[in-house]
């Protein structure tokens, strides 16, 4: 007997049509004689009645505490738990749920985005002793102050893995609409095709870059434990994408295309300060402010200009401009720069994959595959797996079905 952790997204859980499509693959495991651990997260999207951004629509969030927000989003995920365990009870399986205390997922106090402490799996093992099926709530976990906490958008992905390193399950499985990892979002670029296998590290800059299609730090707690996960659709029985070690994927060969993926985010800003005074260390009291504001700085550039002057350029998030605005008004006599400018419209093209170390030209291609369709690219950022273009957010789709045709098409 096996012990499963299947997950199943708001587009598995939506209505009663995609979770009998969910049902099926939870019973394929039952009469293979396995135990089931499914973790569920809110039910649908936008305008389904009891999905997160729902929930989050139906309240003025600005008068409540973030703790509040975590209250009222986690009955997303609950009400779920519940509405699945009836349906199956209801098929005659022996079904048992965990609230959100016995989930054993403690957090610290950080509402909204909490971070994982520990895990503690008696609850759900107790549970699996009693029945064939046990339910668990995803994206929420409990301070140490004793408060309902959440983990972030999509963090049902994180609680599974969360739940499965606890439970030492022997199979992780997340399910969506989708089969596993394309090499692009098959939404945007229709000819994109499935991985059968991808690494950690390059799922890891993916999901950081913005494909939603796994969760980041579910892929970050997998690869510290060497969690492999199969990433599948709830519609079909087809085998989906494991994501797993580097090295196995090296030492096997089975990388299948030059680059693993492209995708794509449409929330960066630039900022650029022009001949900022180059004899004063502007530079790093600026960044230094900017960190204590939280801000996070994606990229960073500095250029001497001639004349003792630079120019110094950030990517950020674009909901950070006005802190960082401030911080550049309060060290206005120190940087004595020229002229700021700030392009609001700012978004972001990556390709990731193993290949960009290994090849020659994989920058210059994508560089001339953008300019050569009149895309500005405003700043670039380059790591050993990722290629990283900063280009106005309108483009951000149309680039990704352009890089997609000039490397896998
Ligand atoms: N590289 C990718 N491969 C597959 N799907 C992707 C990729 N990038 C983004 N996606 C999107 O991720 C979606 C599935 O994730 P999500 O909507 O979070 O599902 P769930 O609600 O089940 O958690 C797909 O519908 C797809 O549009
Ligand atoms: N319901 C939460 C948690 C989650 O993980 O959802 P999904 O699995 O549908 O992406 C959200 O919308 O963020």
């Amino acid at each position: 007997m096996k012990i499963i952790v299947q997950k199943f997204g708001g587009t598995s859980t939506r209505s009663i049509e995609t979770r009998e499509h969910m049902y099926k693959n939870i019973i394929r495991e039952h009469d293979k004689g396995n135990k089931v651990v499914a973790v569920v997260s809110a039910m649908g999207r936008y305008d389904d009645p009891y999905a997160t951004d729902t929930l989050l629509s139906i309240v003025h969030t600005n008068q409540l505490t973030d703790e509040e927000i975590d209250r009222l989003t986690s009955i997303g995920e609950t009400i779920s738990t519940l509405v699945v365990k009836s349906e199956l009870a209801n098929k005659g399986y022996i079904v048992e749920t965990v609230t959100n205390a016995e989930l054993g997922i403690l957090t610290d106090s950080h509402h909204l985005n909490a971070t994982i402490t520990t895990v503690e799996g008696k609850h759900i093992l107790e549970k699996l002793n009693k029945a064939d099926i046990v339910i668990c709530p995803g994206f929420q976990g409990y301070s140490q102050n004793g408060k309902i906490t959440t983990l972030g958008r999509g963090g049902s992905d994180l609680s599974a893995v969360a739940i499965g390193v606890a439970i030492d399950a022997n199979e992780v499985e997340i399910y969506s609409d989708v089969n596993g990892i394309y090499t692009a979002d098959p939404r945007i670029v229709p000819d994109a095709m499935k991985l059968n296998y991808i690494s950690y590290s390059e799922m890891l800059e993916l999901s950081k870059n913005g494909a939603k299609v796994l969760n980041h730090r579910c892929v970050q707690l997998a690869a510290k434990h060497g969690i492999v996960i199969h990433a599948r659709s709830s519609f079909d029985e087809s085998k989906g994408t494991y994501v797993l070690g580097d090295e196995k994927i090296m030492k096997e060969h089975l990388n299948q295309f030059i680059i693993s993926g492209i995708t794509g985010s449409q929330n960066e800003a630039r900022i650029t300060l022009v001949g900022v005074d180059a004899k004063v260390n502007g530079a790093g009291e600026l960044f230094e402010k900017i960190a204590n504001a939280n801000v996070n700085v994606n990229v960073f550039s500095q250029a001497l200009v001639g004349g003792g002057r630079m120019d110094i350029s950030l990517i950020i998030n674009d909901k950070d401009v006005p802190a960082v605005v401030e911080v550049i008004n309060d060290l206005k006599e120190t940087l004595q720069a020229k002229k700021t400018i700030v392009r609001g419209n700012i978004g972001k093209v990556a390709v990731i994959g193993v290949g960009i170390k290994n090849n020659k030209g994989m920058f210059q291609k994508v560089y001339n595959t953008l300019m050569s369709h009149d895309i500005n690219v405003e700043m670039t950022s380059c790591s050993e797996i990722n290629i990283s273009c900063y280009i106005d957010r309108d483009d951000v789709k149309r680039a990704q079905v352009l890089l997609h045709e000039a490397f896998l098409g």
